[in-house]
């Protein structure tokens, strides 16, 4: 049996999806934003600062942060864009195959005045979370339902709990490219990223990557997404952080389907980003 139930986290409300295996996720409205991830087993899958706002003032350190239409300071709007602290609306939920899922949806008439006037496009972001069975799939749409097109950039800022830092590795990135902090752009001899100082690189997409832990392995995928941006702040970087423990960045890394820059969409056109995390 399928549950789909309400539930408060924090002071946020959110929907809390069980699959018939036991695996559950807990999306808040705010944000879209899957705060808990837990397979069969119970294992939780997905880091949260102890130090985040649960209350809506600001976006949710951990988790899987939406962001949309743009990716840090690619844009006029707000670093990381508005979605991740707007509030959805649950447009439906279900179960079938074994699976459950839940679809968000944030349009204009959903955002604070002050952010439509702000960015005024006519947008429908949807974003369907599918778990049960070793997997957990997150479909996002953009469509653009004007006459005019528009820019955007998307990511899914996820936050691997990794137990240690010292132990995470990401597989499937050598060979590849990515651009740092300091926008040089590199190519990646190693055949395994490992975490030993601050990381913070867009990676030319492969599809698929392997993160491994002491805890076990994820395998992740993606389509129509652009990048994988991997982001671990470091010591120094995380003491800045108000809404970060000191020693917190030891527990997680990002790693973020993304379409960094902003794109332009046709009138009517819609652009679809799948990715896949299971263990
Ligand atoms: O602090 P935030 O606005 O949530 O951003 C957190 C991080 O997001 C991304 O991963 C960027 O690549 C980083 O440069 C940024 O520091």
């Amino acid at each position: 049996m399928t549950v789909v139930t309400m539930v408060e986290y924090g002071q946020l409300p959110a929907v809390r999806l069980t699959a018939p295996d036991g695996a559950q996720a807990t999306v808040a409205l705010f944000g879209a934003h899957l705060l808990s991830w837990k397979t069969a087993e119970g294992k939780e899958h997905l880091f949260c600062s102890a130090k985040s706002a649960l209350d809506g003032s600001k976006a949710i350190r951990g988790g899987v942060p939406v962001i949309f239409p743009q990716f840090n300071a690619r844009g006029d709007g707000p670093r990381h864009g508005f979605a991740r602290t707007s509030t959805w609306r649950l447009a439906g939920s279900g179960g079938e195959d074994g699976r459950v899922w839940a679809e968000f949806v944030l349009a204009p008439a959903d955002l604070a005045a002050p952010v439509a006037q702000a960015w005024p496009h006519a947008f429908e972001l949807r974003l369907r979370f599918t778990l049960g069975g070793p997997a957990l799939d997150l479909l996002c749409t953009v469509q653009n339902t004007g006459t005019q097109p528009f820019p955007f950039g998307v990511a899914l800022h996820t936050y691997f709990e990794v137990g240690q830092l010292e132990a995470a590795a990401i597989e499937g990135l050598q060979h590849c490219r990515y651009t740092d902090h300091l926008m040089a752009t590199l190519e990646q001899q190693e055949p395994v990223l490992r975490f030993t100082e601050k990381t913070d690189r867009l990676y030319q997409a492969p599809p698929a990557l392997t993160l491994r832990t002491a805890g076990g392995a994820l395998r992740l995928e993606q389509q129509g997404y652009s990048e994988w941006v991997v982001w671990n702040p470091g010591a120094a970087d995380a003491a800045a952080l108000a809404d970060m423990a000191d020693d917190e960045y030891l527990r997680f890394v990002c790693i973020e389907p993304a379409r960094v820059d902003q794109q332009q969409l046709a009138p009517g056109a819609q652009w679809v980003g799948r990715h896949r995390i299971s263990n």
